[in-house]
């Protein structure tokens, strides 16, 4: 299974890097999750990763040719508004294209992968119900059940749960840590530091621009980089069930 390897990535919008010297070696079998503040360079980050945006330095992803690149990567972006009037069913089967040659048409195996990540998204009985008519959780319940049908070695997130319910919210995060556990790296930009904790096997930690912490969760998350990176005071503890994070003051 693919990894990825960030060796000094820097992204400029003019003059000023926002994303700024990174380097880091992520492993199959790791769930990684992106955090930092709004503007911190998560997605420039994960777009550069990708190879859709111009940077300096490499990533093992963007050197692959296009075909290579989405056989081997799937990608989530933070925009979760389905325009076309599709099925759910054809939606979710989008994510087997890059298995498919030229006109050839889906096969057993990609039924079965459209089912499968139906399934695990709690779509089951979605199938034929038109995606632009889903609410908006629904809708990206469905757009993240196509990256899962994709069933690449790596998954790339932007902010995958956000707009989910809470239940909803762990299964995805469960969803992909098991998809970790199986040998896949998933890489999700998470907001929700608590989730984060409990479900990331490492937190890579990015404030403005720069990588300023790596590791563990709960070797990442102390009170003086919640302080300095997030503004944030919050509550810590470590219980049977895993890490509890939880914000309970803004710092001033
Ligand atoms: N196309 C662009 N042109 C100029 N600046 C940009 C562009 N896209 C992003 N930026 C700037 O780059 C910085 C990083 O943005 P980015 O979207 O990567 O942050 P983020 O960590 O994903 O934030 P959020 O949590 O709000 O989604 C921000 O200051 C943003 O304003």
């Amino acid at each position: 299974m693919s990894g990825l390897i960030l060796s000094h990535l820097s992204v400029y919008r003019g003059p000023c890097p926002v994303v700024d010297d990174v380097s880091a070696e992520l492993r199959p079998g790791e769930f990684v999750g992106l955090i930092g503040p709004n503007g911190a360079g998560k997605t420039t980050l994960m777009r550069a990763a990708l190879g859709l945006i111009r940077h300096k330095g490499a990533s093992s992803l963007a050197r692959l040719s296009a075909a290579e690149r989405a056989r081997t990567a799937a990608w989530l972006p933070q925009m979760r508004e389905v325009a076309w009037p599709v099925s759910v069913e054809t939606l979710v089967g989008l994510g087997r294209t890059p298995h498919l040659r030229p006109g050839q048409r889906m096969g057993e195996a990609d039924r079965a992968a459209i089912a499968r990540a139906l399934d695990r998204m709690d779509l089951a009985g979605f199938e034929h119900r038109r995606a632009t008519a889903l609410s908006g959780g629904e809708q990206a319940r469905a757009l993240i059940a196509r990256a899962v049908a994709q069933e690449a070695p790596v998954l790339i997130a932007d902010e995958p749960i956000a707009g989910l319910d809470p239940a909803h919210q762990i299964t995805t995060m469960r969803l992909f840590a098991g998809l970790a556990a199986e040998g896949r790296l998933v890489v999700a930009a998470l907001h929700d530091l608590g989730l984060a904790a409990r479900f990331c096997t490492r937190l890579l930690v990015l404030h403005r621009g720069r990588l300023e912490g790596d590791g563990p969760p709960r070797e990442v998350l102390d009170e003086a980089m919640l302080a300095r990176v997030f503004g944030l005071r919050a509550y810590l503890a470590d219980t049977p069930e895993g890490p509890i994070v939880q914000p309970v003051e803004v710092v001033t």
